[in-house]
């Protein structure tokens, strides 16, 4: 409850910029992705597996879908970010509904880490069997891939990621190109073409991110500007921070924090999403242990937690923790600014970048129940 009513107050700062975020830009992009859907063999539509719902891209749910044909796959990217257990449950019932309904209409899904080669190279392979099903097995067609999803999802890298790994000619490799990725949602501005794979000729279209003005749920503005989809700039960072320390107060990932200096960090969770069924030593994510910083504020958090003495179910309490979390990270974090100037953007920002990055742990923001009837429809 007390967490919900800080998520309310982001979702109404989210509610009050009225579709800002969505510029003459985006609405070109949108019309732009719109007149190709119908001309392209597949759809890959990116998600951000820490928001599976809330990260859909309307634009394709909108209009009359893609199905019956069933030419889409959903990926959720970034499941390096999310909590393994809650990611691999929902692609396991998102595989099982497809198969117990046998309609190709339910759509594949993955889940996926764009910096992790063998996560890619399992996509690819979806990709391939997609587009021979499509073209009746035929070996030496074209199929085309249009790649879509809201902003910063991951479309760039992952796109960027599948060129580099496709096998395609020794000669077209020296041909490489490389997608803007960045951590600022919108940089991808034009739809630009990458060969992806030989035999059959494949080739991606990486489009730029379209976020819908108005949200489908309530609770999604918060999540959306947490994950990073609608630029900081428009929002008050310190809000996004609160709500991201409400859900940090909710869970139990601090707990595992406790006794960081004693024996080190036992919370290294790894890639499991894709390093379990492989045995490559690069495909475990680092637990940033190491980081002196992360170290330091992932302790912070769990004493600050740990010691607090109010109600933790009354909002005015919970507040009061957050408040008091901001102030202590200021010297977790070394801020020092001038006393006329305020500390709590750069403290924010820090904080907010280590989430992002997945330096603070592992967050699904939508759990499996909640999502499934709504999720990949
Ligand atoms: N941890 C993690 N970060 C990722 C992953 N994929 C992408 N990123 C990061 O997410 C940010 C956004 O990636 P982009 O590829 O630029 O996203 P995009 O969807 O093309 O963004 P737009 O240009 O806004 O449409 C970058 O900082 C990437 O490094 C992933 O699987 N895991």
């Amino acid at each position: 409850m007390a967490a919900e009513a800080v998520s309310r107050r982001l979702a109404e700062a989210v509610r009050e910029l009225s579709g800002a975020w969505y510029g003459r830009h985006m609405a070109a992009a949108e019309r732009a992705i719109r007149t190709r859907l119908p001309l392209v063999d597949l759809v890959v539509e990116v998600r951000d597996a820490r928001a599976p719902a809330s990260s859909a891209f309307q634009p394709l749910h909108r209009r009359t879908p893609l199905e019956p044909d069933g030419r889409r796959v959903v990926v959720l990217n970034k499941a390096d970010l999310a909590d393994p257990s809650e990611t691999e449950l929902l692609v396991v019932v998102q595989r099982w509904m497809a198969y117990m309904k046998k309609q190709r209409s339910c759509p594949w899904v993955a889940a996926v880490n764009s910096h992790n080669r063998e996560s890619i190279k399992e996509l690819l392979n979806v990709v391939r069997s997609r587009i021979r099903e499509i073209k009746h097995g035929k070996n030496d067609c074209t199929g085309t891939v249009l790649l879509v999803g809201i902003p910063n999802v991951g479309k760039s890298a992952i796109v960027n990621a599948m060129h580099q790994i496709g096998r395609i000619g020794a000669a077209e490799k020296g041909k490489l190109k490389h997608a803007i990725v960045s951590s600022h949602p919108g940089e991808t501005r034009d739809i630009i073409g990458y060969k992806v794979a030989s035999h059959p000729n494949i080739y991606v279209l990486d489009t730029p991110g379209v976020l819908s003005p108005r949200f489908v749920n309530e609770d999604s503005g918060p999540r959306l500007a947490l994950i990073g989809a609608i630029k900081d700039s428009l929002l008050e960072e310190y809000d996004i921070a609160q709500f991201l320390l409400a859900i940090v107060n909710s869970r139990e990932e601090y707990r595992k924090w406790e006794n960081l200096n004693q024996v080190g960090d036992n919370t290294s969770c790894g890639n499991s999403i894709t390093s379990r069924s492989h045995n490559n030593k690069r495909q475990y994510a680092s637990d940033h242990t190491q980081d002196f910083i992360v170290r330091t504020v992932r302790q912070m958090l769990s004493e600050t937690i740990s010691s607090f003495k109010g109600d933790l179910g009354e909002v005015d309490e919970f507040k009061r923790l957050i408040s008091y979390q901001l102030v202590s990270l200021q010297e977790a974090f070394k801020v020092s600014t001038e006393p006329s100037e305020d500390m709590c953007k750069p403290v924010a920002m820090k904080l907010l970048n280590l989430y992002r990055t997945g330096r603070l742990g592992h967050y699904t923001l939508e759990h499996v129940p909640d999502v499934r009837q709504q999720v990949i429809s």
